[in-house]
Formats: C-alpha cells, sequence, structure tokens
C-alpha cells in the first residue's frame, strides 16, 4: 500500500485528511503540525498575559531590611514618605521571615498619584503589589439604572383577595407592599423569598445582562481576551476530536486488514496526537477557572466598593433594610459560586453546541440526507422529555444557597461571643441551634438528591442508551433495508476495490461513524447536564442580582417602603424607611438638633419605626460638655446613631458644621485585625499615619495619658499581630479607645459609656486631658462622677419620648457646688408632697370607679 511507503509526516497530514471521510479541506493535511506551532507560540504569550498581576509587574517586595527599619521606625517614616523608599527598600527575591512579614504587612497600601493605590498582600512568604482603582461614581451611576428594578417578591396570584361578599377582587398596592414585606421577614430577605420564581426566563436574562456590566467592564478587559483563547481551544479540541475519531477508525481498519505497519504507524499518530489534546484539555480548563477568578474579582472589587462606602452601607443592609439577610454569605460564597457556574457553563454549553454541529456534519457526510434526518427527529423528541422531566433547579438552588446561609452565621455567632457563650456554659443551647440549621440544609440538599434520581435515570436512558440505540439504527439502515445514500468518489473507488479492503474499509466506516455517534450522544447528555446548570445559575443570578441591587438602591437612600396602616389613629405618627422628610444642615456654627424625633427604625415592619425622643431641640456649642443620661433603653445611643448618621432624621432638621468630623467611641470598644500600632491609629492606616508626619514616641504619650504605656512592652513591640480583642482585658480595650479619641484629637468626640469598665480614678483623668485637648465632649453615661466634667446634662425619662435640658455649671462657668447641687434637689423634694397628693388623688377616683 501506498501509504505504508511514505515518510511519517506525510503519512500524517494523509491519514488526517481522511482520504475518502476527511474533512475535505486540503489545510487539514497540515492540521497537526499547524496546531502543535500555534500552541508552542501561544504557550509563551499566554504565560505573560495570564501571570498574576504582581508577578507580571515585577512588583514583587518584601522585608528582607526590615529589622533596621523596625529598630529606626521614625527615621524610616519620613525616608518613606518621600517616594515610597520603604519598598524600594524592601524589594528583594529572597522570602520574608515571619517579623519582616509583619513590619511590610503594616504597610496595607500605598498610594499613588493618580488617586489610585497598591495594596500590599501577602502571598507565598513575599508581598505582592496589586494596584487597585476603586469604582468611580460615574461607573455606579451608570449601571444604577440596570439595578434600579427588584424582581417582585410576591407571586401574581397571591395579589387577589375575597372580599366579604366571597368575591374575588385585585389587592390594593398598599396591601401588596404590606403583604410583600411580611413574605420578605418570613423567608429571611428578598433573594429566599423571591427564590420560588427563580428559573431560565425573562427576568433571568435581564439581571445576567445587569451583572455583565460588573463582571466584563469593557470591551477590552482582560476577561475578553481570555473568553476568546478559551473559545479558540474549544474549537481546536472539537477539531482534534474528529480526527481522533479518524485515526480510530483508521487503526482498527488496519487491524482488520491484518496491516502490521500501518497499525504501529497509527499508535504512533494517536500518541502524537495526544500531546495536543491534552495540552488543549488542560488549558481550557485552566482558562474556565481563569475565568472564574476574573469575573469573582471585579463583581466582589464592585461589592465592596458599594458595601463599604461612605454611606456605611454595611451598616445600612444590617440595621435599616430588610432586603438582605446575611451580606456575608451574599459576598463570600455565591458571588463565587455564580462565577465559576457561570465560566463553567459556558465551556459546558459551547463544547457540546460545537461537536453537535461538527459530529453532525461528519455524520451527514457519512450517512447522507436520511441519516441527518434520522438524528434530527431523535434530538427534538428526547429534547421535549427532558424539558418535562426537569425539575426547578434554580429554585432549588437559591433555597439551598440560603441555608448554607444560614449555617455560616449561627457559626459566625459563636465566633464572635465564644467568650459569652463559655462563661454562660451555652455548649448545649448553642450546638442544638447550630445542629437545626445545619439538618434544615441537609434535608433540602437531601431532597435535591432524591429528585435527581428520576431526572438523572431518565437522562441516562434517554441520552445514552435511547441516543445510542437511534445511532445504530441510522447507522445500520442503509447496511440492513439496502438504502444508498449519495455516495463520494472516494467511496465509490473503495466500494470497488477487492472484499477483504471493502470490508476493512466498512468496519473503518463503522468504528468512525460509531465513535462520532458516541460522542454526539455525549455531546447531547452534556447539553442536557448545561440546561441543568443553567437552572443552577438562575438560582445564583438572583441572589446576586439581589446583593447589587440593594447595595445599588441603599446607596441613594432608597429603603424598602411601606404604606401607613389603615388601623393607626390619625394623630399617631407613623414613620417609615420610605419617607423621611427631615434635613441634615451643613455650614451651622454649632451641632443643633431642631425638633427631630429620635426614632428606632423598623426596616420591613408594619407598625413603623418606634419613637423613643420626642422632638428634641438642643444646641451643643463648641466647648459646651453635654452629657446624656437616662434609665437602659431610652434612646441615649440613639441619638448618637443619629448624630452620626447612621439612623435617619425624619422629621425636623439637624443642623451641623461645615468641617463637622466627630469621633466616635461605642460601648463595646472594636479591635480591628493588625499590629498594636494599628489600635491605636484606627480607622487611619499606616500610610496615612507615615505621611502625617508622627511617631512612635507620639503614640507612646497618648498611651501613657490612658495609662497604657506598658503594652508595647508586654507585647513584644508595635508590629505585634494578634487578636487583640482576647489579649486586652475590658478597661485595656476602653482605655485603647480613649488612645484613639486623643490620637485623631477631633473637635466632637460622641462618647457612649465607653469608660464603663474603667476604675473612676484614671477615668476622670482622660476626661480632663479630653477637654484640655479642646474635644467637645458628648458623653452617654449613668456614672454621676462624669457629671462635673460636663456643662449641659440632657435627661431622657422615657415617658412618651420626654426628656429635659439641665445646665451642670454656674453662670460663670464654674461647676456647680455641692451646696448649689443640694439646693436643686431640695427644690424637686418640694414637689415630692404634690405628686404624693395626685397619686393618692388617682387610686381615690379608681377605686370609686371600680364600686
Ligand atoms: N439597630 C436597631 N434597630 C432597631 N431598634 C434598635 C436598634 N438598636 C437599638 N434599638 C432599640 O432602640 C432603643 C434604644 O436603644 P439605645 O441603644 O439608644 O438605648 P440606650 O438608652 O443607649 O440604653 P443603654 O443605657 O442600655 O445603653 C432600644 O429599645 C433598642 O431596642
Amino acid at each position: 500500500m501506498a501509504i505504508q511507503s511514505k515518510p511519517l509526516s506525510s503519512n500524517l497530514a494523509e491519514w488526517l485528511s481522511g482520504g475518502r471521510a476527511g474533512l475535505g479541506k486540503s489545510s487539514t493535511r497540515y492540521g497537526i503540525v499547524v496546531i502543535l506551532a500555534v500552541l508552542i507560540v501561544l504557550r509563551r504569550r499566554l504565560q505573560g498575559i495570564l501571570r498574576p498581576a504582581a508577578a507580571k509587574k515585577g512588583k514583587e517586595v518584601h522585608g528582607r531590611s526590615r529589622p533596621q527599619v523596625i529598630r529606626k521606625q521614625s527615621s524610616f517614616a519620613h525616608k518613606a514618605k518621600e517616594d515610597n523608599s520603604l519598598l524600594n527598600e524592601l524589594r528583594s527575591k529572597a522570602p520574608a521571615t515571619e517579623e519582616e512579614m509583619n513590619a511590610a504587612l503594616e504597610e496595607l497600601y500605598v498610594e499613588n498619584k493618580d488617586g489610585s493605590y497598591d495594596l500590599l498582600v501577602p502571598y507565598r512568604r513575599r508581598i505582592a503589589r496589586v494596584s487597585i482603582n476603586e469604582t468611580t461614581q460615574r461607573t455606579i451611576d451608570e449601571n444604577y439604572p440596570f439595578f434600579a428594578k427588584q424582581p417582585p417578591v410576591l407571586d401574581k396570584r397571591k395579589t387577589r383577595k375575597t372580599t366579604s361578599e366571597g368575591k374575588d377582587v385585585e389587592k390594593s398596592i398598599d396591601e401588596k407592599r404590606l403583604e410583600e414585606a411580611k413574605t420578605l421577614r418570613e423567608e429571611g430577605g428578598a433573594a429566599a423569598a423571591s427564590a420560588k420564581k427563580v428559573g431560565v426566563n425573562k427576568e433571568f436574562f435581564r439581571q445576567l445582562r445587569a451583572i455583565f456590566k460588573v463582571i466584563v467592564p469593557h470591551a477590552s478587559s482582560k476577561e475578553v481576551f481570555i473568553f476568546l483563547l478559551h473559545t479558540a481551544f474549544l474549537v481546536l479540541r472539537t477539531y482534534l476530536s474528529v480526527l481522533v475519531a479518524r485515526l480510530d477508525g483508521r487503526i482498527v481498519r488496519d487491524l482488520v486488514s491484518a496491516n502490521g505497519k500501518g497499525f504501529l504507524k497509527g499508535l504512533g499518530l494517536w500518541f502524537l496526537l495526544a500531546v495536543p489534546s491534552t495540552y488543549t484539555n488542560s488549558m481550557i480548563r485552566y482558562l474556565q477557572s481563569k475565568l472564574a477568578i476574573g469575573f469573582r474579582t471585579h463583581m466582589t472589587r464592585y461589592v465592596h466598593d458599594l458595601y463599604l462606602n461612605a454611606n456605611a452601607n454595611f451598616y445600612r443592609v444590617i440595621n435599616l433594610d430588610a432586603r438582605l439577610d446575611g451580606a456575608d454569605q451574599f459576598i463570600c460564597t455565591d458571588v463565587s459560586k455564580f462565577c465559576e457556574t457561570l465560566s463553567a457553563l459556558y465551556s459546558n454549553v459551547s463544547k457540546p453546541t460545537l461537536d453537535l454541529i461538527i459530529f453532525n456534519y461528519q455524520l451527514a457526510q457519512n450517512l447522507g440526507m436520511k441519516g441527518v434526518l434520522g438524528l434530527f427527529g431523535n434530538y427534538l423528541l428526547t429534547g421535549w422529555i427532558l424539558k418535562k422531566v426537569t425539575p426547578a433547579f434554580g429554585k432549588l438552588s437559591a433555597i439551598e444557597a440560603k441555608l448554607e446561609g444560614d449555617f455560616r452565621s449561627a457559626h459566625a455567632r459563636i465566633i464572635t461571643n465564644a467568650e459569652e457563650i463559655a462563661f454562660y456554659n451555652g455548649s448545649k443551647i448553642e450546638e442544638s441551634i447550630l445542629n437545626r440549621a445545619y439538618m434544615r440544609l441537609i434535608r433540602h440538599v437531601n431532597s435535591i438528591y432524591k429528585i435527581r434520581i428520576a431526572y438523572n435515570m431518565t437522562e441516562d436512558f434517554v441520552l445514552k442508551y435511547c441516543w445510542s440505540a437511534s445511532g445504530y439504527i441510522i447507522i445500520a439502515a442503509p447496511l440492513l433495508f439496502g438504502y444508498k445514500k449519495e455516495t463520494s468518489s472516494a467511496e465509490k473507488q473503495l466500494s470497488e476495490k477487492p472484499t477483504n479492503e471493502g470490508m476493512a474499509s466498512k468496519t473503518e466506516s463503522y468504528i468512525s461513524n460509531r465513535r462520532l455517534l458516541l460522542s454526539l450522544a455525549d455531546a447531547g447528555s452534556r447539553l442536557m447536564y448545561s440546561f441543568k446548570e443553567l437552572n443552577e445559575l438562575a438560582g445564583y443570578t438572583s441572589r446576586v442580582y439581589t446583593l447589587i441591587s440593594t447595595l445599588h438602591l441603599l446607596e441613594r437612600g432608597q429603603y424598602q417602603a411601606l404604606p401607613r396602616p389603615q388601623g393607626i389613629p390619625d394623630d399617631q405618627r407613623f414613620y417609615d424607611m420610605g419617607n423621611i422628610q427631615g434635613r441634615v444642615l451643613l455650614g451651622s456654627d454649632s451641632v443643633s438638633f431642631e425638633n427631630v424625633p429620635i426614632v428606632a427604625p423598623a426596616p420591613g415592619m408594619e407598625r413603623g419605626g418606634e419613637e423613643l425622643v420626642r422632638d428634641l431641640s438642643l444646641t451643643i456649642n463648641n466647648g459646651d460638655h453635654i452629657l446624656i443620661t437616662g434609665p437602659n433603653g431610652v434612646g441615649k445611643t440613639a441619638i448618637a446613631r443619629v448624630l452620626a448618621q447612621l439612623w435617619p432624621t425624619f422629621k425636623g432638621s439637624l443642623k451641623l458644621p461645615a468641617d463637622y468630623d466627630p469621633f466616635f467611641l461605642p460601648q463595646r470598644p472594636y479591635l480591628s485585625a493588625g499590629s498594636l500600632r494599628e489600635q491605636v491609629l484606627y480607622p487611619t492606616s499606616y500610610a496615612e499615619f507615615i505621611k502625617s508626619g508622627r511617631t512612635d514616641e507620639d503614640l507612646l504619650q497618648i498611651l501613657k495619658d490612658v495609662h497604657l504605656a506598658y503594652l508595647p512592652d508586654r507585647e513584644g513591640g508595635w508590629e505585634t499581630r494578634k487578636e487583640w480583642k482576647d489579649v486586652l482585658s475590658g478597661g485595656e480595650k476602653q482605655r485603647m479607645g480613649m488612645a484613639r479619641l486623643f490620637y485623631h484629637s477631633p473637635k466632637f468626640g460622641v462618647l457612649d459609656e465607653c469608660t464603663s469598665a474603667v476604675s473612676t480614678d484614671v477615668e476622670g483623668l482622660m476626661y480632663a486631658r479630653a477637654k484640655e485637648m479642646g474635644i467637645t465632649l458628648i458623653t452617654i453615661s449613668h456614672r454621676p462622677s462624669l457629671f462635673k466634667y460636663h456643662d449641659v446634662l440632657l435627661r431622657l425619662h422615657g415617658e412618651a419620648g420626654k426628656w429635659e435640658i439641665e445646665r451642670l455649671t454656674t453662670q460663670d462657668g464654674q461647676a456647680k457646688s455641692f451646696n448649689d447641687e443640694i439646693k436643686d434637689l431640695e427644690e424637686k423634694l418640694r414637689d415630692v408632697d404634690q405628686w404624693k397628693k395626685r397619686v393618692n388623688e388617682i387610686q381615690g377616683e379608681l377605686s370609686l370607679s371600680k364600686a
């Protein structure tokens, strides 16, 4: 045979061009050679393009010379201020020690001149430098219209009610909204409640389109390039599959015709083809993961920019709105699952689709028109059957994600409150709570598995067995029933060859067609599997969309709005997050409340927010230290929340100075993840500290003022990184809070019971120091010992939101003496007789009415 006498390369081309049943194009002759060449060229380019950003920019840095830096922190700080010389100093290839890593980690980021910043990320004992560009307000505004619409929670069928006469009427919009809020509350957030409606429908494609604005921000994004490359590899894989099918047939032909040499060559080619095939497969997987990571990075950064924006959306999500339940689960898990499913779906859909087209084309060449019609009839029928038996996977996966979130947050609560739970010996009850959350999740997952049994059986039966059987029939029909397809000239030649060779050719043709049919069945089942994945993607899409959409709405102060319930009297106030009428005005000389009710918001509750303090009017001038006092739960901290603009000003006006930048010290001191130095600096970063020109000596002086000067020595230096909330005692944590106040030295300091665990003598010294520094104190406390550090007392009573203001200093600014205080108290005692008289009167009236 001519083929046996030719050199290997030409044999390869000829074999793979397929002679009689080849791809029919001369270019395929050199297919393998071209593929190999392309791959070799691409390999180098790919490495360049797909390498992590830090490595690409050659920006790996770490703390090689850091020990000196630690010793000479202050001189180094000034050096670093000049032009990132710290980073230049730290740049080296050798891995850093733990101490060096900690020191370099403290940097966190380096600001660039164009407003962007380079984040310093620990990575394999080195610090990688990643450029971060925050999402601009313009991009957020441009994307807003795509996310402004939230999917309705209520099903249309449920928006009808029956009147007393038994008539079925449409519900009013208000009633629908109230019912929707109730559904949200019961189901635990919009994503969970609207999961009932999730599926591959118009809404899904609308949401996906909106999300694409985030995950592929520009046509020139790196993901577009990865996507194109991925597509090229997918096409290549299909092309290689066809070549493998051809080669398979040839090898069997040589076996049947006992052509040993031809068989060995075929085997050699088989291994040769394996090289690009395996490379292509692993590149497809790699690019798919790369795409998923790219999508996730875009989305996570976008979500973080919205979540941690100046309006404190992270606070609004939890306290002022009921649409998102467990934002951490959305951001950490759902975003990742969405991105992975989306990128996997692309290769899972495109590959079998491409396979179906190419294999069908190939089979059409081999089997003729009738065979193709048979195949298509088969597809339509099986497709219809599978559509009928496919369960609502989208809805199921959205519910699963919600239950996963519940389980995760139950665990998070234990981590946050470990000590308290341990003191209460609460393991048993906490375990029951955890187990219950887990069992709810597992029951749901189990029910999905059960649903899948029947579905997978049908899918396997239809795609593996029915498709193969119909494939046999289509191949066998011309042989058994003798109908002739349009034969190519190559086939005509073969059919005229002697019987042995004709038999071998028939075997070859059968094997090739059989392989193509098997690949076709495989492609079909993968496509069907993708449909299942598409449904799951719909579930994740609905959750991710709800996350981004809610953050967009909250960013613009658009809360979930509820109508005034019909049952409440006209004179009763109704505070709803959708109806905020108060104003916050900047530019005044002092901080002043003018008829501002202090209201605890109740997101998603029909009764509306609860009024804690009625129409507060109060002016706090610079240097007018004010103490707010009153019983527990009366609304003292609530005033601080309104001052911080965390809670809305529902009515009246809140006037603030133009440069209003108060510092709040909450009841529970928060200690961040970071070094000891960062605990004092919080919330400013180390980079800003360096920029300010202040030094560790300054920080030590501050620690002296709060009686914590021993800490750097005790904890092993300023760079020590620990879980500070466990390391410091209650009083130490509060004193650290005061240290932060002194470091920032603001005009106004809002101190909410922030020294309740500090001994009275040290507390007094700290208050005196704060006043010395010119900080105007707005203190919330029950401790009478603090009266003497304040000028004005705001006393909240709690009954019907009553409050009163009292001066604690005399006209000349002196603290009231004990004599003054006694006089005040005696004045008050004078009223006691009247109050007693009134109590007797009321009791008398009550006993009369009973009689
Ligand atoms: N995030 C919130 N959402 C809704 N209501 C809240 C929220 N936080 C607190 N409340 C409610 O507001 C009321 C006032 O709370 P606040 O924290 O202002 O009390 P307080 O006067 O500071 O009490 P204490 O002296 O115990 O600290 C309480 O009834 C509380 O249940």
